[in-house]
């Protein structure tokens, strides 16, 4: 396992052209020039053998082996002014390639801006059988500082590192099927941890000084994976001319992805399917970086609805400088420390080709990440739609599942593509014609 303590890389451009046309050593020696990336890492990109049983049993339970992803990497993308090549753990084809197409069309109109709030994660405290709900409230509210000092108590590490609990909320629900109940919230500033392990340790701690203080009985103590507080925005600003193509103008594109936006604005139906577009982008950055992809996914979908209605993450608007702006705006529950981002060889390197150095400076490219995926998918609806480019690049699945290998593989999905039928059935007929 490669320790902490190497240098990160320094002279990254993400402008790397042609990668597409290499084979993916070829690839990756280019990602490891550009990057300065060491022997190390790039070994554990490379896969093959970088989670080694003996890790791997350390990780999870009844553990039989390994199951592989592609590694892929974005290109193009500037966040913040700054050049990064994202990587990316994905089974879909198509979705590293409209990052870096989008990633390319922003990057000369200065890329993705990104902001992110402090790392506060919440821990849901859930008590019962109150007297009175409004009371315990208050009694809670008046011990907040004795709270939130008991709870900080508890990781002296994390304290030290600047984080803890910050302070306290308390819900009530004056009825539910089993009686009214109120739910104390800790606010924890987790640092650079996702911060599961982190919060639920001071919940479990706080319970019985809780139920001392209300009188009732402490139930659920975890976090909440609607990290409301812990939000990212990405922003990105196009002048219509970046959009156009050879038979659109930009103008009628940045409309088309306005239009497009607005059903998934007030449709969940739409939005459900334009928000797993998001999720295309940001998913295979968490899972690469050895992140927990189920707590992001449920913190964006979480929400996506916290208005009762859900909705899209983005918003897509015309201003009048002629220009498109798209925002992404959600709950990023990131870490580069804790879970999985440190017994993962290739989390780590991952970490490493990005050059991160904090877990808001993660979840900022997931997100700028993210924004990039919606625009390209946007872009493909409102225009020429989907399946032009993504079964072009989805026919070289066809062709491996028609039992083509090698060099065939791209043979038998250029001939598909050419004949306008990408299906199993036409790709075992040409393999079969030889
Ligand atoms: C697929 C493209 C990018 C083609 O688009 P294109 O215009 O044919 O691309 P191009 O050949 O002109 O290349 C432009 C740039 O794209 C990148 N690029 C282009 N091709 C490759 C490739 N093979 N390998 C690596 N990179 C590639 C690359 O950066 C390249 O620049 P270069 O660096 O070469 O100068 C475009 O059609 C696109 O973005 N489509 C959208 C695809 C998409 O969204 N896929 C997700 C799967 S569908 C889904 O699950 C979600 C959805 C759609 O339902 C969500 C929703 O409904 O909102
Ligand atoms: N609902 C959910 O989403 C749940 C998720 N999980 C899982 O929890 C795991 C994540 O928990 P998490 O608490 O992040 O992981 P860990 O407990 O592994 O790591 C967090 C700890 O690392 C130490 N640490 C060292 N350096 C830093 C730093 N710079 N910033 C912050 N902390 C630092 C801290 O103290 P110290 O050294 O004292 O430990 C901190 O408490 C994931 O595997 C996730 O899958 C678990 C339960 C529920």
């Amino acid at each position: 396992m490669p320790s902490d303590d190497r240098p990160q890389n320094t002279s990254t451009t993400s402008r790397v052209e042609g990668l597409r046309n290499l084979s993916p050593h070829g690839r990756l020696a280019r990602v490891a020039a550009a990057t300065e990336l060491d022997a190390a890492d790039i070994k554990a990109l490379a896969g093959a053998g970088a989670l080694d049983p003996c890790t791997a049993n350390g990780m999870i339970e009844n553990v039989i082996g390994t199951f592989e992803l592609p590694m892929g990497v974005a290109t193009n993308f500037i966040v913040n002014g700054r050049e990064v090549l994202v990587p990316m753990a994905v089974e879909e084809p198509s979705v590293v390639a409209a990052a870096s197409h989008m990633a390319k069309i922003a990057r000369d109109h200065g890329g993705f801006i990104v902001r992110s709030t402090a790392p506060i994660m919440r821990a849901q405290i859930q008590i019962l059988g109150l007297a009175g709900v409004e009371e315990a409230r208050a009694q809670l509210l008046a011990q907040e500082a004795e709270l939130v000092a008991q709870a900080n108590a508890c990781d002296p590490v994390l304290v030290e590192l600047g984080g803890g609990c910050r302070g306290i909320e308390v819900h009530v629900f004056e009825t539910s099927p089993i009686g009214p109940m109120a739910v104390l919230h800790l606010l924890v500033d987790v640092r650079d941890a996702m911060g599961a392990n982190a919060v639920n340790s001071m919940a479990e701690t706080l319970a019985p000084s809780i139920e001392e203080i209300t009188g009732g009985k402490v139930r659920l103590r975890i976090l909440s994976n609607l990290a409301d507080k812990r939000l990212v925005t990405a922003r990105v600003k196009l002048p219509f001319a970046a959009l156009d193509t050879k038979t659109l103008n930009g103008r009628d594109v940045a409309q088309g992805i306005v239009e497009a936006c607005t059903l998934a604005l007030i449709d969940p139906y739409r939005a459900a399917t334009h928000n797993k577009g998001i999720m295309n982008g940001i998913d295979p950055v968490v899972l690469a970086t050895g992140n927990d992809w189920r707590a992001i996914e449920a913190g964006a979908h979480a929400f996506a609805a916290r208005s009762g209605q859900y909705r899209a993450l983005t918003t897509w608007e015309l201003e009048e400088d002629e220009t498109l702006v798209g925002t992404l705006e959600m709950p990023m529950a990131v870490g580069i420390v804790g879970g999985a981002t440190r017994t993962h060889p290739a989390a780590q390197a991952a970490l490493r080709l990005m050059n991160v150095s904090s877990a808001q400076e993660l979840g900022e490219i997931c997100a700028a990440v993210g924004l990039a995926q919606n625009m390209a998918a946007l872009k493909a609806l409102a225009t020429e739609g989907i399946q032009k480019g993504h079964m072009a690049l989805h026919a070289r699945n066809i062709a491996i599942t028609a039992g083509a290998t090698g060099g065939d593989v791209d043979k038998v999905a250029k001939m598909l593509v050419q004949q306008g039928e990408i299906n199993v059935a036409a790709a075992k007929a040409i393999l079969a014609a030889g």
